[in-house]
């Protein structure tokens, strides 16, 4: 007996994305769907190529499948399309996503999250980008060892645009890029603020999955500029276990939740949150404390994001300028899963969510 479409889509629709909590019939992730003699072929688009649950939503649907694909050969692709609501922007149109990296106190280790984040959602395949805004204390042009990169200029429709610096497949912007290495510069705030609206309006961007935004520790003007530039697609904050930093973690939670802001909290994540000696593989030694990140998640009410440990090699690859989650081994293994918990809650957001907006203030 023939197989139709509709019996395919119909065994489809009994499969769940776990996230969205939906049938991926329903959530119009079924594309190419063709049925001829010999088989049955299907794309299963995802939301993001960093899905942790791809192995899964593949297996469910080869399984659905299987039930009604009477002896047919069954290929199935998976590929992904980044969602947004990023709605009606004139600003950065070809970015999807624009993700706040925030923490409360200096030092929590934000730059390093970033960076890594930013390496593992690109090697899951996405077009991922970062803006330094940490305009006081750059680190992004060390972490990728790019310190000494300058960006050329392009004349688009009569304005220069920066091209950002391509490294380890991310797109970089820093004031780190435009000034000499080892002068000192005062910044007034309205200046600072100034730089990154050009980071956001003069650096040809082109397409990109996510865009994070390493922001300065604490709340600022610079928070400020950025929410009011553009629609943020959510915040991140980094924390250590530590109460201090859990205290001016939840005051930086705090400003993105109130009601003139009201940017959605993707989630929070504990760096540092323990040291395991490599001589001693099964020790955990909680030197900052424990849980502090988690419980500050919990108590807010938003996503825990995940933690990554105290390893001298996160800091001697910032030093160096290769990324941890580069070389194998724990670290690859930390960011991998962070990037696909961040990407996940975008995806959940997005499906969720309502549109972004700029913030309007006087
Ligand atoms: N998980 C980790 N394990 C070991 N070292 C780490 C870890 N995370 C960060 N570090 C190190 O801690 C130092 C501070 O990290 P980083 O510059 O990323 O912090 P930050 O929060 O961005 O600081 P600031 O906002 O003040 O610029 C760096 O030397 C970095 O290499």
């Amino acid at each position: 007996m023939k197989v139709t479409n509709k019996e395919v889509l119909q065994a489809l629709s009994t499969v769940q994305d776990p996230d969205l909590k939906q049938d991926l019939v329903t959530l119009k992730m079924i594309k190419n769907l063709v049925v001829t003699d010999e088989k049955i072929s299907f794309t299963v688009e995802l939301t993001t190529p960093a899905c942790p649950l791809k192995e899964k939503i593949k297996k469910d649907c080869m399984e659905a499948v299987e039930k009604v694909a009477n002896g047919l050969k069954i290929e199935l692709d998976m590929s992904a399309q980044v969602t947004s609501t990023r709605g009606q922007s004139f600003t950065l149109p070809k970015v999807k996503n624009i993700i706040a990296v925030s923490s409360g106190k200096g030092g929590v280790g934000k730059s390093t999250v970033t960076a890594n984040l930013a390496v593992a959602l690109a090697k899951s395949g996405a077009e991922v980008g970062i803006i330094d805004a940490d305009i006081f204390g750059p680190s992004i042009p060390t972490m990728f060892n790019c310190e000494h990169e300058q960006p050329d200029m392009v004349m688009e429709d009569g304005k220069n645009l920066i091209i950002p610096i391509m490294q380890y497949g991310v797109k970089l912007v820093s004031i780190g890029f435009l000034t000499p290495k080892d002068n000192a510069i005062v910044w007034r705030g309205p200046m600072a603020s100034s730089a990154l609206k050009q980071f956001i309006s003069d650096v040809k961007w082109g397409e990109l999955d996510y865009l994070l935004i390493d922001l300065p520790p604490g709340t600022s003007d610079i928070h400020l500029t950025l929410v009011q530039s553009v629609p943020v697609t959510g915040a991140i904050i980094v924390t250590s276990p530590q109460k201090v930093a859990i205290a001016d973690a939840r005051k930086g939670l705090a400003m993105f939740k109130l009601p003139q802001i009201n940017v959605p909290i993707l989630g929070v994540i504990e760096n540092m949150a323990y040291f395991t000696p490599a001589e001693l593989p099964d020790s955990k030694y909680y030197i900052f404390g424990q849980d502090g990140g988690r419980k500050l998640a919990e108590k807010e009410e938003v996503p825990f994001l995940g933690e990554i440990p105290i390893v001298q090699s996160i800091r001697e690859s910032g030093d160096s300028g290769y990324p941890a989650v580069m070389k194998e081994g724990i670290t690859e293994d930390a960011f991998t899963e962070l990037a696909q918990s961040v990407a996940r809650q975008v995806a959940i957001r997005n499906a969720n969510g309502e549109k972004t907006k700029v913030v309007q203030m006087s």
